[in-house]
């Protein structure tokens, strides 16, 4: 963690150094505060004369010259102290503040940056609503914390240090007694530091999981309506919340011990300072100005004191917050590329899998030795039973989990011997649900390749069947879509992704059942976009109607992870095995569809 502070800090050491350089200013000054009122006590009121160590002042203006001129320049030695105290307190706020916000701007980036990297993997277990909260709440702590508090720590210390020197200075003993009480009040903040942490590391838990069922509620508020569940969504967000209450006043009752605590010790030493203060001047071994200073310091002493006390709660806060985003950091679910990646340009198309197992945890295999190999320009349906692992193959191809055993391979290149961008260039996607983003449809097509010219996206639309609906929309292809946008409908919305795929121009490309959740007509318009699409590409599709399955070359069928066989549709019907077994349920299920439509 230490680690990551410093990394993050390193870009703005120069600011730090200002802001430093301000702070042992501020720290001058705010040692330099009460000695005007020593002066105009101890000399323009008692002997009217400047002490000998401010003899100098004499030669200007009459300063010290007589009891006004000694007040006089207390004044002025008031308002310098002031002003160059405000000067450098100026320059630490503005410096601070900016290493706050650009430390917070790194974070955030290297945070998302990182997120992107992580295999789908880590997120099959992440909770999403932590990560958010993670990015934003965790990353301002530490942006608050850079900017008030980054070195008033040190420099508090520094002014203790300095304080208690000069008392020592001033009257030893007396600064012995005085002081006696802070190792003890040191003893009690270390001891509190503790239960503050883990106070605090809990609230943080129980705000992130808060976040996470709002996030969990209100993204799928369609089946909560559906099912008119919202009793069991506040149900779960209002007892989420009193845990989070909970947990912040457990929090809470611990810090507010710190500030009492402190307070009493304060008073305890005033009145000792007062109480014997008073009898050394009554027996003439102190002056009256001495007291007031040392009761200046003594006040000023503990403001730090206590300061330091109130900040082991934001310290805690901010340890935490680290720790929350090392854990992310720290995660290497990465898909990694090899040192020697290689782009090999557009490939033709090929694809084997050798002896592939693959399972998303380790003890529990989802796909054992799969193997197949796929001609470039193939069109290969993979079909079996629900929960056999045709999605699953399908998410190896990319890289988006890697096989536990076993090679895939693309124009025979290892695909872990591909930059992952150019693996990933290779393929395109039309799934059985897409996901369109916030902005116009000419930018959720030109998702494929942002690069592509407007004619290039007029095209696409074209071929995918999608133009005519698209210019009948109000905005045309600036109509905003997706989040809050214009809804598609799913046949329109799969147009959009089959455009997509055409601006892709992949030669490889992956359909996941793109017609499984469509009406008669947008099938037809779909299958027709869809042909369209597969011209030239090897195309391995999974069909889990097997209606669906497109002028095939080829299918795969799967069997609780194994290939059970292998061939054209033909061959597969002659074999009378697991594909004429689904072939059979297939057209039993439509005829009797038929017989009950009927
Ligand atoms: N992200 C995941 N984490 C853990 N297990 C998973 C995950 N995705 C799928 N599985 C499991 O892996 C097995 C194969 O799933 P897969 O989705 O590949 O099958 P499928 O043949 O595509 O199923 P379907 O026809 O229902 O879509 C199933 O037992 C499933 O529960």
């Amino acid at each position: 963690m230490t680690r990551l502070v410093f990394e993050l800090i390193r870009p703005y050491r120069g600011w730090l150094a200002i802001v430093f350089g301000a702070m042992l200013i501020e720290i001058a000054a705010t040692l330099a505060a009460p000695w005007p009122l020593k002066l105009v006590i101890d000399d323009a009121l008692g002997n009217h004369h400047l002490p000998h160590w401010l003899a100098w002042a004499h030669e200007y203006g009459g300063f010290g010259k007589h009891t006004l001129g000694v007040a006089l320049f207390a004044g002025a030695a008031t308002l310098a102290v002031a002003a160059i105290g405000a000067v450098a307190s100026y320059v630490d706020n503005y410096f601070t503040t900016s290493v706050g916000q650009w430390v917070a701007n790194d974070l955030r980036l290297r945070i998302y940056e990182h997120l992107h990297r992580l295999s789908l993997r880590y997120y099959d277990h992440a909770k999403i609503g932590a990560l958010v909260s993670t990015i934003t709440t965790d990353v301002t702590t530490i942006q608050n914390f850079a900017s008030a508090s980054t070195l008033d720590i040190a420099v508090d210390l520094i002014t203790i240090l300095f304080m208690v020197g000069l008392m020592f200075w001033l009257e030893w003993d007396f600064t012995l007694i005085a002081v006696a009480f802070t190792p003890l009040l040191l003893v009690f903040i270390f001891h509190f530091k503790k239960a503050v942490k883990a106070a605090t590391r809990m609230v943080r838990v129980k705000q992130s999981e808060l976040l996470s069922i709002v996030q969990r509620g209100l993204g799928s508020i369609r089946v909560t309506k559906a099912f008119g569940r919202q009793d069991i969504e506040l149900a779960r967000l209002e007892e989420a919340s009193h845990a989070t209450v909970a947990a912040a006043l457990r929090a809470r009752q611990i810090k507010s011990l710190m500030s009492p605590v402190v307070s009493m010790v304060v008073a305890i030493c005033t009145a000792i300072v007062l109480w014997k203060g008073t009898s050394l001047i009554v027996a003439g071994t102190m002056t009256v100005g001495a007291l007031t200073v040392y009761l200046a310091y003594l006040k000023q002493f503990f403001k730090p004191v206590k300061d330091l006390a109130s900040m082991t709660s934001t310290v805690a806060q901010t340890t935490v917050a680290l720790e929350r985003i090392q854990t992310i950091l720290s995660s290497d679910e990465v898909i990694k590329e090899r040192d020697n990646a290689i782009d090999p340009g557009r490939v033709r198309g090929a694809i084997t899998f050798d002896r592939v197992s693959f399972g998303y945890e380790k003890e529990e295999p989802v796909l054992h030795e799969v193997s197949f190999a796929i001609e470039p320009g193939q069109v290969v349906g993979i079909v079996g039973p629900t929960g056999s692992g045709k999605s699953t193959v399908l998410s190896l191809l990319p890289r988006f989990y890697d096989p536990l055993f076993g090679h895939i391979r693309i124009d025979g290149i290892d695909v872990v011997d591909f930059k992952l961008a150019a693996l990933r260039s290779q393929i395109a996607f039309v799934l059985q649900d897409t996901v369109l983003f916030h902005g116009t449809v000419r930018e959720n097509i030109a998702y494929g390749r942002p690069d592509a010219t407007d004619d290039e996206i007029l095209a696409a639309a074209k071929v995918a069947n999608a133009d005519e609906f698209i210019t009948r929309m109000p905005l045309g292809y600036d109509s905003i879509v997706g989040e809050r946008g214009d809804t598609l409908s799913g046949g329109q919305r799969q147009r959009i992704a089959i455009a997509r795929a055409v601006i892709r121009n992949s030669p490889i490309l992956v359909l996941d059942e793109p017609t499984a959740a469509l009406d008669a007509e947008s099938e037809r318009l779909v299958i027709d976009a869809l042909r369209q699409l597969m011209k030239g590409r090897t195309v391995i599709m999974i069909a889990h109607r097997l209606n669906t399955l497109i002028g095939a070359d080829k299918i795969i069928v799967l069997k609780d992870g194994l290939v059970a066989e292998e061939g054209t549709q033909e061959e597969l019907l002659a074999r009378g095995g697991v594909f004429a077994e689904l072939h059979r349920i297939h057209h039993q299920t439509s005829a009797s569809g038929v017989a009950a439509a009927a």
